[in-house]
């Protein structure tokens, strides 16, 4: 379990992270959501004692980090997967974190096995993708089979089978009953993997919930209506009490509570009122719209769409199909995914790797 208790961190004038209390609990994939400077790294780091609270505190099972003994044995963090020594193979690199930690040297295969990196153990990590270079940092999480993990970013430009990876990862961690933290910016992917959810901004705590309350407090659900006789239409639906906004294409859209039957209220409205539709459709917003809606305020560089970048604001039409979100297709709560199994033979993580260390063993 980590607990945070008014967790503050100020550099100079920012205040990166503010005042944040919240806890994340075993057994469950806790999401860590904020945009781009929230301040995610920042809490992390002072998690692992790597950065000072201005003020309040926080406990890993109730120590601070400074305080527990063979610290590996406790937590195992992902923070920056490339931070390793270059000239050390991938297995000595493992072995002498094992030692100075006090693990033992068999524990080195075993974490190589079940990040699926045994077959390019002896080789350098200085050239290793940037998914061999993750799985390496997980391995190195993994090392003394701590009950919290804390992974920050982890998904970050890794191909669909790497974030595929990944992901069943954190679940199978997650169902032996640890504690797995793990942070993005990216709501879309958080959506598929955590079942708990801590969004910041700007440092601040924003929400603290489940996924599965988050999508319902957050959700909105409209009824999209497009019409050749878009002025009466709109007559139309003021006049019954409605309260359309307009979208794009010229069409209305009009929230509704989602039962199913707004839809069909308006169909059968727009029919007894002789209105040509070209288009009646329920529509229901993306998370990542939830989340850009609640963080909007505190983003602190807006990307600017004309560079081709998504806007800031909500973006209406990006849209979840019923079913999918959370439970929906990819994320298979229960599901024991292998994390020891690695690619097939034949298509291993640094197959075709060059080795000019070969024959010099570890
Ligand atoms: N050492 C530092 N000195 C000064 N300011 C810092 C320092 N570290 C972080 N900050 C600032 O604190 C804020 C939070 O940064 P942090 O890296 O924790 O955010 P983040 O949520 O992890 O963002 P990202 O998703 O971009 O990694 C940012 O405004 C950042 O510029």
């Amino acid at each position: 379990m980590i607990e945070l208790r008014g967790l503050t961190k100020r550099y100079g004038e920012k205040l990166a992270v503010d005042d944040l209390t919240f806890t994340v609990r075993p057994g469950v994939v806790t999401g860590f959501l904020g945009p781009n400077g929230a301040g995610k790294s920042t809490t992390m780091r002072m998690l692992l004692g790597l950065d000072s609270p201005t003020a309040g505190d926080v406990r890993i099972d109730g120590k601070h980090y400074d305080h527990l003994q063979e610290p590996l044995n406790h937590i195992g963090a992902l923070l920056e997967a490339k931070s390793v020594h270059g000239g050390r193979s991938a297995y000595n690199h493992l072995l002498c974190l094992a030692q100075s930690n006090g693990i033992p040297d068999r524990r080195v295969d075993e974490v190589l096995e079940m990040v699926g990196l045994s077959a390019v153990a002896r080789k350098r990590p200085k050239g290793f993708s940037l998914g061999m270079g993750q799985r390496l940092g997980i391995a190195g999480a993994l090392l003394g089979d701590p009950q919290v993990l804390m992974f920050d970013e982890p998904v970050n430009g890794l191909d669909p089978e790497g974030i595929h990876w990944i992901r069943t990862l954190m679940l199978h961690l997650a169902r032996e009953g640890r504690t797995i933290f793990v942070s993005s910016h990216l709501m879309s992917e958080m959506a598929l993997t955590a079942e708990h959810l801590v969004v910041i901004g700007q440092g601040k705590l924003m929400a603290d919930t489940s996924m599965a309350q988050f999508i319902r407090e957050n959700s909105r659900t409209y009824v999209r209506v497009r019409s050749p006789e878009a002025e009466r239409m709109r007559e139309v639906f003021l006049a019954e009490g409605y309260q359309p906004v307009q979208g794009e294409d010229g069409a209305l859209e009009i929230e509704t509570v989602e039962n199913g039957q707004a839809a069909a209220r308006i169909g059968e409205l727009a029919a007894r009122e002789g209105l040509v539709l070209h288009e009646l459709s329920t529509q229901r917003a993306s998370l990542e719209e939830a989340f850009m809606r609640l963080t909007a305020e505190t983003v602190e560089y807006h990307a600017h769409a004309e560079n081709g970048a998504a806007p800031a604001s909500p973006v209406p039409g990006a849209n979840v199909p019923p079913g999918e979100g959370p439970a929906g297709p990819g994320h298979t709560p229960g599901v024991g995914p292998a994390p020891g199994a690695g690619p097939a033979p034949g298509t291993g993580w640094g197959e075709g790797w060059d080795d000019p260390q070969k024959g010099k063993g570890r």
